[in-house]
This record gives C-alpha cells, sequence and structure tokens, in this order.
C-alpha cells in the first residue's frame, strides 16, 4: 500500500530523513516512533506530497505521493486539527462529505462512529480538544481510505477514547486500511500496532514485532526480591550483586540465566517472600535503539 526507498530530506544543511525504506500492506498498522525533530512529520509530509523528496521513491498504491490517485486513496489527520468554531460538527462533516463527493447524509452515521452522536448539533467552539480529534477522525474516515496517515492521533484524548480510538483502527484494518501512526505514547502503541518503526536523528534504527525488538535490544531483565521479615541480610548475601532498596532487592539478569536465576531463589526456601520478573518496557527498548541511532 505504501513503500519508501532510501527516502531523504534535507532542509539546508539539516538531513531530517536520511534514506528510510519501509513498506506498509494492506491492514497492517505501523507504529512511528521517535524523539521530538526524529523526522516523524517530515516522513508524513513526503506521504502525503506536502514537501518533495531530496532522494528516493515514495508510491502510495502505486502512485506518486500528493497525485490524485494517491490522495483518493488517503486521509490524513493531522497533531493539531483546526475547524470552523461556528459550524456545528454535523455541518463540518456534511461539508467535507461534500468535497469528497460523497452524500452529505452519512454525517449523522460517521458521527456516530466516533462517538459524537449527542454532541453533533452543538457548534465545534464549544467541543474539547478530545472531541474536536473525533471530528478530526470523522473527517479522516470519510471516503473509505486505503491509507490512513495519523500524527500523534491519541494526543488530548482520555483513557477511555484512546480505547475507543484503537478499536476503530482495528476495524479499519480488519478492512484492508493500512494504518501509519506517529506517537508519543509507548505502552498504548505496544498493543494496538502489528509493527513499531523507531526513528532517531532521520535514520530508522530499528523496525519489527515487539517481541522481534526485545529479541534484538537483548536487554536484560529486572528482578525484584522480596525478603521475608528478618532475612534481609541472608537474601543479600546470597545476591551479593542485588542492590537494596526500600522494599527489597534488585538485580538486573540476561535472559539466557533467567532459568538459573529463578533456581538461585527456590534454593532460598522461606527466606523469600516473593518475586517479581520484569522485561525490559518498550521505554526501554525505545530508549536503547535511539541511544543507538544517536552514535
Ligand atoms: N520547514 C523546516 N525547515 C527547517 N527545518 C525543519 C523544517 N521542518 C522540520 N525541520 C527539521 O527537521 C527535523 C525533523 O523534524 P520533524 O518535524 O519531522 O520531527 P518529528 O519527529 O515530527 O518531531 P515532533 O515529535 O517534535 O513532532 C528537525 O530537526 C526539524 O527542526
Amino acid at each position: 500500500m505504501l513503500t519508501l526507498s532510501n527516502l531523504t530530506k534535507r532542509y539546508g544543511a539539516q538531513t531530517a530523513l536520511d534514506a528510510v525504506s519501509l513498506s506498509i500492506e494492506p491492514g497492517e498498522r505501523i507504529a512511528l516512533l521517535g524523539h521530538n525533530g526524529a523526522g516523524k512529520s517530515t516522513l508524513m509530509k513526503l506521504v502525503l506530497g506536502l514537501i518533495a523528496a531530496d532522494g528516493g521513491r515514495i508510491k502510495v498504491g502505486g502512485h506518486a505521493p500528493g497525485s490524485t490517485g494517491a490522495r483518493g486513496l488517503t486521509a490524513y489527520l493531522p497533531e493539531n486539527v483546526a475547524f470552523h468554531p461556528a459550524l456545528t460538527g454535523r455541518e463540518q462533516i456534511r461539508h467535507y462529505l461534500r468535497l469528497r463527493g460523497e452524500d452529505a447524509g452519512r454525517a449523522d452515521e460517521l458521527l456516530a462512529r466516533v462517538g459524537l452522536a449527542d454532541a453533533a448539533r452543538r457548534r465545534i467552539g464549544t467541543y474539547s480538544k478530545g472531541m474536536r480529534q473525533r471530528v478530526g477522525l470523522a473527517q479522516a474516515i470519510i471516503g473509505a481510505p486505503r491509507l490512513m496517515v495519523l500524527d500523534e492521533p491519541t494526543s488530548g484524548l482520555d483513557p477511555i477514547s484512546r480505547r475507543d480510538f484503537y478499536t476503530l483502527l482495528d476495524e479499519l484494518a480488519a478492512g484492508g486500511t493500512a494504518v501509519l501512526l506517529s506517537s508519543h505514547a509507548l505502552t498504548e502503541v505496544e498493543a494496538r500496532t502489528d509493527r513499531i518503526v523507531i526513528l532517531s536523528q532521520g535514520k530508522m534504527v530499528a523496525t519489527g514485532t515487539l517481541p522481534d525488538l526485545r529479541a534484538k535490544a537483548a536487554l536484560p531483565l529486572v528482578v525484584h526480591l522480596m525478603p521475608e521479615a528478618g532475612q534481609g541480610e541472608a537474601v543479600s548475601a546470597a545476591f551479593p550483586e542485588a542492590e537494596m532498596n526500600g522494599v527489597g532487592l534488585s538485580l538486573t539478569t540476561p535472559q539466557a540465566e533467567k532459568l538459573a536465576l529463578v533456581a538461585r531463589i527456590a534454593a532460598l526456601g522461606g527466606k523469600v517472600s516473593d518475586f517479581e520478573i520484569l522485561p525490559p518496557s518498550l521505554d526501554d527498548i525505545y530508549t536503547h535503539f535511539s541511544r543507538e541511532g544517536a552514535r
């Protein structure tokens, strides 16, 4: 649905994107992660044909970005959507439907799909940020787009709205729409996207499913041990590499040594009241790859 090959963009001496290659299949949901200035918005603007690349190639369903063919397949939700405050949600969506050559009578159905049925007749000027974001989403799903490009779509949404948003994306993806979204909310994309792409200083430093990235980063596991009352010193002596904290001991261990560590804990018998083994979080993985890219 979308192919980027060796895509490069410079702003003067600044290389905002450096030879990025990526393809997205129909129905695939891709999360683009990266620090401020990593190149996420630049990549999206290139895909939409709003700016021109300095090198490489983009194809949107076989069409050049920004061409009539590509625009007919693509929907875009910018990070900060702006609508006319005097229009109601219903009037705004009816307007967009007409612009897209579709039946304006579908406005209520689209607004209901994004949870705005009750507010449809109120002026957008009275909407909260999350409600305006939903109007943006209703606008983006007009015309059953085959590719959705969403720039930080969940910023400003509360947890329930976020969940509803991802449910809607799941439905669109199940119907074959490819989704490219950028986010800083790492934990939510972890569960709700098929593949993660990490950009750092314009370079693609990692791509894969979360298990792929976990395996590639090979970060250690974090282990917390809670000694039984009065057994802190005995447990500490058995795990000299552990650090004491307020409630117990913490240490790290390579993934490959997890079972051996469990055996050491078991050998302490009743001296340990409980333990936890935590895999690296997406934040840890993201930080790892971002640092690698910055080297
Ligand atoms: N019009 C422009 N002129 C000059 N430099 C630009 C322009 N647009 C972006 N840049 C630079 O290109 C780099 C990538 O910016 P971009 O907006 O793509 O990052 P981003 O990953 O979307 O960041 P954020 O998370 O802050 O939105 C940054 O160093 C930015 O300063």
